[in-house]
Formats: structure tokens, sequence, C-alpha cells
């Protein structure tokens, strides 16, 4: 394991502090599964989990976590998930992986959006990263052409297709300096299923791994 992947251990762990008895929502990602191999070291004490991609499902499973089908459950008490970058209002951008859509979906059925990532995640501004838009097919080059009048270059991840059939175009040369405004923007183009700007609603807690030990920050 390398010092990164130690230090998303590290923040992965320290979540399990935030883990109450009952289903516990989670994100998608490298960090998250050291999250879910954490979490079946403590599986008799939840009831499972409700998941946001197939990939974090089948993790769960075969650490015999039930998984729960989001609309069989009411609020979740907390939702635990990584990130690509975090600003210090804990505004995020999501979906370098490509599970945005179901990611906003749960953080947004949670009371507490606890964000794990290492410390390289924390960003003075937000958008060196490469800004994930999930797009509905058909609406791929004209969501592109609106995305340029923005001032982005959206790149088409080309062979990819998210959990919900949809594609990704991943938007550079972004410098997001109002977040809530952006993500309100980019999701009102038609044919946009959901942008990776989690602003309007950001993580409660953000823990980073460090060689110091966890670090913990509040919104
Ligand atoms: O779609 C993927 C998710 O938003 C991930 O949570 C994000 O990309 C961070 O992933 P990782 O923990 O692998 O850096």
């Amino acid at each position: 394991m390398n010092a990164q992947d130690a230090m998303k251990k590290q923040a992965a762990e320290a979540a399990l502090a935030y883990v109450e008895e009952g289903i516990v929502g989670v994100g998608t990602g490298s960090t998250v599964n050291h999250f879910i191999d954490a979490l079946a070291g403590i599986k008799g004490r939840i009831e499972g989990a409700v998941s946001s991609s197939v990939a974090s499902t089948e993790r769960l499973k075969a650490h015999g976590i039930p998984v729960y089908d989001l609309n069989a459950v009411g609020e979740l008490s907390v939702y635990v998930d990584g990130a690509d970058e975090s600003n210090a209002q804990l505004q995020l951008i999501k979906g370098g992986g490509g599970a945005l859509t179901r990611e906003k979906i749960v953080a947004a059925a949670s009371r507490q959006f606890v964000c794990i990532a290492d410390e390289s995640k924390l960003v003075k501004v937000l958008g060196a990263f490469p800004l994930p838009v999930e797009v509905i097919p058909m609406a791929r080059s004209y969501v592109a052409r609106e995305l340029v009048q923005l001032g982005g270059t959206p790149v088409w991840r080309d062979g990819f297709v998210t959990d919900n059939g949809n594609l990704i175009l991943d938007v550079q040369h972004l410098e997001i300096m109002e977040p809530a405004k952006l993500e309100q923007t980019i999701n009102n183009i038609a044919g946009v299923v959901t942008v990776g700007i989690f602003a309007l609603r950001p993580a409660d807690v953000l823990i980073l791994g460090t060689p110091d030990g966890p670090k913990t920050l509040r919104a």
C-alpha cells in the first residue's frame, strides 16, 4: 500500500465513529472501498447499507452486508463518501468514478454527509480536477456546446457508461469561484442529469488522512 492509499484507509477507518445503528449510506471509489472493508468489521452493529453504485453494492454484499433500495428506507443518519476535490467550505467535486448522480441522491437523503479523503484532495479553489457531468446520450453534443459557452473544455469519457446508462463529459479548465451558482447553472442545461459539484448540499464533515493522523474539518 502506498502512502496516499494509507491516508485514504486512515480517513476511512476514522469515519466508523460516525456510523450509528441502522442503515448506512455508502458512496463509491477507492477511499470508500477501505470504508466498506472497515464497516465489515462492525457489521453486527448495523442493519445494512444503501449503496451509490453497482461496484459498492458488490463489495458490500461480498462482505455479507445487506444492501437496501433507497425507496424502501427512510432518511439515513449518515452518508460516507470520498471526493475528487474539497474546498475549505466542504464544497466538493465528485464523479471521477462516474457515480455522481446516485451519490448526490443518497447524500441528499442523509442527515449527515461525512466525506473521507487523503489530504491532497483539499484545494483552495475547485476546478483543477476535470468536472464530471452526467449527460443523457442524445444530448452529448448540445451539452458540450453549452459547457464551452460557460468557459470550459468538455471531454467525452469515451467508452464509459454510468450505472444509469448515461455518458460523462469531463470539463477541463474551469476555475470554480461560485460553486453553488455553477452547480445550478449546469444542472439547468437540458440533457444534464447532474453535475459533480456538491455545493448546494456540501459535506458536513471532512476527514482527511495525513502523515500525522486523521484531521477533521467541519462546515
Ligand atoms: O464517482 C466517484 C466518486 O465521486 C468518488 O467518491 C470520487 O471519485 C473519489 O474517489 P477516490 O476515493 O477513488 O479518490
